[in-house]
C-alpha cells in the first residue's frame, strides 16, 4: 500500500468510526452527511432519501441553504456508483451548474437500500471554486465510505423498527424524548397535541425533574415553528439585576460590564418557542415587562429606547402553585392569564405506573451505552423495589439513581441493593403489594384526574368517570379526597 492510499484508508476508518456512535437514523443520517463533508474537505453536502425507504423523506443540506445540480444526481443514479465532476469536464448540464455556482467540482453516490440495485436517495459533496477539485482517490474513499455508511444507515433502521415492534407489543409510546404507556400521561399528550398547532401560549406545570422542559421542546419541535430556535432560560437561576437584559438585550455601554450590544432571548427566539422555566421566580417588576411584551409584541433592549418587534411563542412552566403566588401578592394575576391559555399538568412518577420500569430501562441502556458498558437487566426484585418505591414526583432522581446502579451493578443485573433507594420512602412495605391497595392507587389516579379537568365539579368528574355523583362522594370519602382541593385548578 502506498503512502496516499494508506492515508485515505485511515482517514476512512475515522470517518466511520465517528459514525458508529449514533443510535437513530435521524440521529445518523445528518452525521454521515458532516463527517463526509468534513474529511473530504467540502463546502457543502446534502443526503437526501426519498420516502420509501425511510418513513418520511429525510433531507439534510449542509449548510441548509445549498444549491445542488439535479442532472449530477441523475447521472450518479444511472451510473450507480460514486461519480465526479471537475469544471473542465464536458457535461454540459452540470458545467453550467458547476460555473453558476462558483464551484470547482462535484462528488454524488446513490444511497441505496441493503437489497441491493434499488437506487434509492444519494449523497452529494461539492467544493468552491477556491480550492483544488477533487482527485480520484478522494472519488474512491468517498464511495467506500457511502457503501459502508449504507450498511450503517439500515442496522440503524432496522433497530428502530424492531424496537418500535417491541414498544408496540408492550404499549410504549415515544414522542421525541417522552417516553410514557401510562395512562395519566397518554391523556396529558392527548391534550397537547390539541395545542401544537396554535400560536397561543402554554403553561406546563409539574413538579420539579417531572420533564417539563422535555415535554416543551416536543411541543415546540412538533409545531409550524419547528425549523425555528427553542431557547430556555431558568427564571429562577437568573439573577434580578441581569434579568431584563437576558430577556431583552442591551446597547453597549448601558451598563457597566455591558461591553457589547446583545441580543435577548427574545430575539434568540425569534419566529420560534421561548420556553421560561418556574415562571414563578420571575420578579414583579419583570413580570410587568413580560406582560407588556406578550401584549404589544414588541422588545426594546436595555440602554435604547428602538423598540424591536418580535414573534415569539411562550411555553412557560412552573412547580409552584401560581393561584397561591397570586393571594400572595408575588404573582400578577394579568399575567397569569396571559401565559396560561392553555395549561398541561404533567402527572409525577408516582402516579404513572409501570412507566417507572420502562423509564428505568431506557435510562440503563440509554447510559450503558454512554458509558461503553454491556446490556444490563433490572433483577425482579430491583423491578418491584422501583415499583413500591415513592419518587416525589420526579424523573430526574430515577435517571440519577439508575445511573448510579450500573456503575455498582455485578455481571449487569441491577438489584435493589444498587438503585440505593430511601427505605423510608417505600410506598408499601409488605411485597407483593394487594390487590385492595393496587386498586386503591389506580382509583386515585383517575379520580384526580377527572376532578382536575372538572375543576372540582363533582357532578362534572361523576360525568367524566362514568359514575354516579353519590357513588364518586363515597370512594372519595373513603381515600380522603376532597374536591375544594380541585377548584382553583384550572386545565
Ligand atoms: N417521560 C419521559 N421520558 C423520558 N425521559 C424523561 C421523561 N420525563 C423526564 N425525562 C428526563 O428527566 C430529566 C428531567 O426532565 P426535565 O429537565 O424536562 O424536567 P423539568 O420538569 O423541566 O425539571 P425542573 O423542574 O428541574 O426544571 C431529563 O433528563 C429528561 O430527559
Amino acid at each position: 500500500m502506498n503512502q496516499e492510499s494508506m492515508q485515505a484508508s485511515a482517514e476512512l476508518l475515522d470517518m466511520l468510526m465517528q459514525l458508529l456512535d449514533e443510535s437513530t437514523p435521524q440521529e445518523l443520517l445528518p452525521r454521515i452527511a458532516k463527517v463526509a463533508c468534513q474529511v473530504l474537505h467540502a463546502d457543502s453536502a446534502v443526503l437526501e432519501i426519498p420516502a420509501e425507504l425511510a418513513d418520511e423523506p429525510f433531507r439534510f443540506a449542509y449548510p441548509a441553504s445549498v444549491a445542488i445540480s439535479s442532472s449530477a444526481v441523475r447521472r450518479a443514479r444511472e451510473e450507480k456508483t460514486a461519480v465526479l465532476w471537475n469544471q473542465a469536464d464536458g457535461d454540459v448540464d452540470i458545467s453550467k451548474s458547476i460555473v453558476k455556482n462558483k464551484l470547482t467540482s462535484i462528488m454524488v453516490a446513490p444511497f441505496r437500500t441493503p437489497s441491493a440495485n434499488v437506487v434509492s436517495g444519494f449523497l452529494y459533496l461539492q467544493r468552491e471554486a477556491r480550492k483544488e477539485p477533487f482527485t480520484e482517490m478522494e472519488k474512491k474513499l468517498f464511495d467506500q465510505f457511502v457503501h459502508v455508511s449504507e450498511k450503517i444507515a439500515f442496522s440503524a433502521y432496522n433497530r428502530q423498527s424492531d424496537r418500535e415492534s417491541l414498544d408496540a407489543l408492550r404499549g410504549i409510546t415515544r414522542k421525541g424524548a417522552i417516553v410514557y404507556s401510562s395512562e395519566s400521561m397518554a391523556k396529558m399528550i392527548a391534550k397537547a397535541e390539541k395545542f401544537l398547532a396554535l400560536p397561543a401560549p402554554i403553561i406546563i406545570r409539574g413538579e420539579t425533574g417531572t420533564g417539563k422542559e422535555v415535554l416543551a421542546r416536543w411541543i415546540h419541535s412538533q409545531s409550524p415553528r419547528a425549523e425555528k430556535p427553542f431557547v430556555a432560560i431558568n427564571c429562577g437561576a437568573i439573577p434580578e439585576n441581569l434579568m431584563e437584559s437576558i430577556l431583552f438585550g442591551h446597547v453597549k455601554g448601558s451598563f457597566t460590564g455591558a461591553i457589547d450590544t446583545r441580543k435577548g432571548v427574545f430575539e434568540e427566539a425569534e419566529g420560534g418557542t421561548l420556553f421560561l422555566d418556574e415562571i414563578g421566580e420571575l420578579p414583579l417588576t419583570m413580570q410587568v415587562k413580560l406582560l407588556r411584551v406578550l401584549q404589544e409584541h414588541h422588545i426594546t433592549r436595555v440602554g435604547d429606547n428602538r423598540e424591536i418587534p418580535v414573534n415569539v411563542r411562550i411555553i412557560s412552566a412552573t412547580h409552584v402553585n401560581l393561584e397561591k403566588a397570586i393571594e400572595e401578592h408575588r404573582f400578577r394575576e394579568d399575567l397569569y392569564y396571559r401565559i396560561q391559555v392553555m395549561s398541561l399538568d404533567l402527572p409525577p412518577l408516582r402516579e404513572r405506573g409501570q412507566d417507572v420500569l420502562l423509564l428505568a430501562e431506557d435510562f440503563a441502556k440509554h447510559y450503558a451505552q454512554e458509558y461503553g458498558l454491556g446490556r444490563f437487566h433490572f433483577s425482579r426484585a430491583a423491578e418491584k423495589a422501583l415499583l413500591a418505591y415513592s419518587f416525589p414526583g420526579n424523573v430526574r432522581e430515577l435517571e440519577n439513581k439508575v445511573q448510579k446502579a450500573l456503575v455498582q451493578a455485578e455481571k449487569c443485573i441491577i438489584q435493589p441493593k444498587d438503585l440505593e433507594l430511601d427505605v423510608l420512602r417505600e410506598k408499601v412495605k409488605e411485597s407483593p403489594r394487594t390487590l385492595k391497595e393496587s386498586r386503591e392507587i389506580s382509583d386515585r389516579a383517575v379520580i384526580d384526574s377527572a376532578l382536575r379537568d372538572a375543576n372540582g365539579n363533582l357532578t362534572l368528574a361523576a360525568t367524566i368517570l362514568g359514575v354516579d355523583r353519590k357513588v364518586l362522594r363515597e370512594i372519595m370519602e373513603r381515600l380522603n379526597m376532597k374536591k375544594e382541593e380541585y377548584k382553583k385548578m384550572r386545565n
